[in-house]
This record gives structure tokens, sequence and C-alpha cells, in this order.
């Protein structure tokens, strides 16, 4: 699967596919070399003992049909803990479909109808839903091969695009972390650089900005943040220049990974709060942000709006006002960890893993 010149490739560690596949804690693997076109499509069912798994869609490339898996681990083991914290009643999957390059046209809607059949050959084990480089639009062509699709369009009768409600999510807990940090919520004069301004970050940096917040904004693409920053009249920095500008307020909104022994040491902000998945290099990460006094939000509990969205209104059936209190809701469920990590002089790492190892364990209980 080798990738073209320039393609963000994910190259993973050097573990082996063997290696990957005996040590995950997970519930299944699945794998399927795509018939119409040079891709693996894999599929990690990390726990049903909540309900069925639900996860996003990722399209990207890898270095290797291993590194493809391990992000399909990773990120489904990420959405069992995201649907507990949310207590929905939903286990964590995640489908990547490695490319050598994105697919357009035929080619694209051919590996979907295939990604559509393996999800239906898993009988409801696994729901699926977009992911990075996957769409409202793509989960309609997955839905000609299945019914275990969520986030189609509106036209379709799905939420649609779900990252207006990660955004408004995202505020809503950004708000209450910064109430807890600096005692208020008033956004005003209060310095946030939101790093990515793609679906999220976009949404995030408007919504802020418009509530008075003095916002800053990064991208790779720069082109971007500075089309963003002269529309909505906010500075924007080089992607390179992250570290180095201090703020309030530091809102991934980008790739994962960012926080590492490296980075953490050069971070000029008192919270850590955005989109972002995987934010950490690695689970002692966290620790080293709280000792040097940094407010870490874990990514999972914050950027729960789409889903929420998506599973609340396709598969719960919530009425819209039921969807929209689940947004805000995230404000105080931040609030309450923020309070418990404090209280119990614990990261909020380890509360939210808690809450949500709590939550798996007490619907394993109740079936046996
Ligand atoms: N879309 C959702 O509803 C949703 C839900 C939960 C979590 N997330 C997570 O939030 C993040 C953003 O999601 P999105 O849907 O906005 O993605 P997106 O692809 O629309 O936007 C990402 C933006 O980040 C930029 N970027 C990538 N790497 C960068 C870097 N190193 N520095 C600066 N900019 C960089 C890209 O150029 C792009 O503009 C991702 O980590 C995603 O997994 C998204």
């Amino acid at each position: 699967m080798a990738a073209p010149m320039g393609a963000p490739v994910l190259n993973g560690s050097d573990r082996s596919l063997e290696e990957l596949v005996d040590s995950w804690d997970g519930e299944a693997t699945v794998m399927r070399r795509a018939r119409s076109t040079d891709a693996l499509i894999t599929i990690g069912v990390h726990s049903t003992a909540l309900g069925p798994a639900a996860g996003g869609c990722r399209m990207r490339t890898y270095r290797s049909s291993a590194a493809a898996v391990e992000d399909a681990h990773r990120l489904a083991t990420a959405m069992t803990s995201k649907l507990a914290v949310c207590g929905l009643p939903f286990g964590g999957g995640k489908a990547v479909l490695a490319v050598p390059s994105i697919p357009e046209g035929d080619a694209r809607r051919d590996l979907l109808l295939e990604l559509g059949e393996l999800v239906e050959s898993l009988g409801g084990l696994y729901i699926t839903a977009p992911d990075m480089n996957t769409s409202d639009v793509d989960m309609d062509v997955v839905a000609e091969r299945t019914s275990h699709v969520f986030c189609r369009t509106a036209e379709s009768g799905g939420c649609g695009n779900p990252a207006p409600a990660t955004a408004a999510g995202v505020e809503a807990g950004l708000r209450a972390a910064i109430a807890h940090v600096f005692g208020s919520d008033d956004l005003d004069g209060r310095r946030v650089l939101v790093q990515g301004v793609g679906a999220v970050g976009e949404r995030l940096a408007r919504r802020l900005t418009d509530d008075g917040a003095d916002v800053v904004v990064c991208d790779i693409d720069e082109q971007r943040a500075d089309h963003l920053a002269r529309r909505i009249g906010v500075r924007a920095i080089p992607a390179a220049a992250w570290l180095d500008e201090e703020c309030d307020v530091f809102a991934p909104c980008a790739a994962g990974g960012i926080l590492d022994e490296g980075t953490i040491p050069r971070l000029r902000c008192r919270l850590v709060a955005g989109a972002a998945n995987n934010q950490l290099r690695e689970r002692a990460d966290a620790d080293r942000l709280a000792a040097r006094g940094i407010t870490w939000v874990p990514d999972y509990v914050l950027n729960s709006g789409g889903v929420l969205k998506g599973v609340g209104m396709e598969l719960l059936h919530w009425p819209p006002e039921e969807v929209a209190n689940r947004l805000q809701q995230v404000g105080e469920d931040v609030a309450s960890l923020l309070r418990r990590a404090d209280t119990e002089g614990q990261t909020p790492l380890a509360v939210a893993e808690t809450l949500a190892s709590d939550r798996i364990d007490a619907a394993r209980a109740t079936r046996v």
C-alpha cells in the first residue's frame, strides 16, 4: 500500500499485525482487502458491554496494514470511553479505510459500498458513521448496503454533518472549563488559540469570537487560517508557531498526538481543551500536564457533541430539544469532572477513565 509523494501518512508503531491483534483488549478485529480498489478495510470492535459498538469510519493513508489496524484499535478504544462517559447505551468501535490516496468518483463509491457490505455482515455488532475524510454524503452510500449507519444526510433522514454539534458541545465544555480554571465563564478578552480551522475548529473560532473571546487561529493550510482570520476579524499565526503563542486556552482541533514530553514543557497556557481526538501521545502526558499546573479536559469528554446528536437523533430517536439539552450537558459534565479531579487529587483523565469503567462494569454486572 505505497503512499504517493506528499500524502500525509500515519506510520504507527513498529509492532507486527500479529502482536497488535494478540495484545489488544478489544472484542474483534475485522479485516477485508477491498475488491474494487487497493484498500484495506478494517473494523475494530472494542466493547459491546453497553450495547452495539458505534464509531466513525476514517479514510486515510497508512505506512502499512499494521499501522491501519493499530489506528482502528486506538480509535475504537477511545469510542468505548466516549460513549460510556456520555451515558449512551453503545459500545466503542471504529472502521479504517486504508487507501494509497483518497479515492473519488466510482472508486470511492465502490469502496464505501464494500464497507457497507462488511458492516452488514456483522449483523449490528458495529454501527458506522463519518470520521476523517468521510462525510454524511458518504454514509448515504454506505446505507445502500446496511442499516447499521448514522450521520447520513438530512435529505436521507439523517442528522447530517456532525461538526456543528461537536463545535457546540466543545464550546459548552470549554466555557465550563474556563469557569473552573479562571473563576468566571466570561469569554470577553479571554485569549483562545484554535489549532486547526476545519469543520469543527472554524465553527468553534466563530462561536468564541461572537462571544467576545480574543481568538487566534492557525492551520497547516495557512491560506485557510488567513481567510478565516480576515472574515471574522481575528489573528492568524503560522502553524509552526503554536507553541510560541501565549494564550489562556489552547484548543487543539486538528491532529492527535500533539501533547507529549517535548511539547508540554513549552505550552504557554493554563487550560487545554479542544476537539481533536487522542491529543495525548501517551497516558503519562496527563500527569505531565498536571505537573505543569495546566488543566487538560479529556478530548473524548469534550468532543462528544457530534456522536450525541447522531446517535440521539438517528438511533435513540430523541426530539430536537433533547439533542440541544444533551449538547449543553457537555458543559455540566466537564464542570463535574474537573471538580471531582480537584477533590480527589486525580487528573481529569483518571476521573474520566473511572467514570467509563464504572459504567461498563455496572452493565456487565447486570448481565451476569
Ligand atoms: N467532525 C466532528 O464532528 C468531530 C467529532 C469528534 C472529534 N473530532 C476531531 O476533531 C478534530 C478536527 O475534526 P474536523 O472534522 O474539524 O477535521 P477537518 O479535517 O475538517 O479539519 C482539520 C483541520 O486541521 C488542520 N490541520 C491538520 N493538521 C494540523 C496541524 N498539525 N496543525 C495545524 N492544523 C492542522 C487541517 O488542515 C484542517 O483544516 C479531529 O481530530 C477529529 O478527529 C471531530
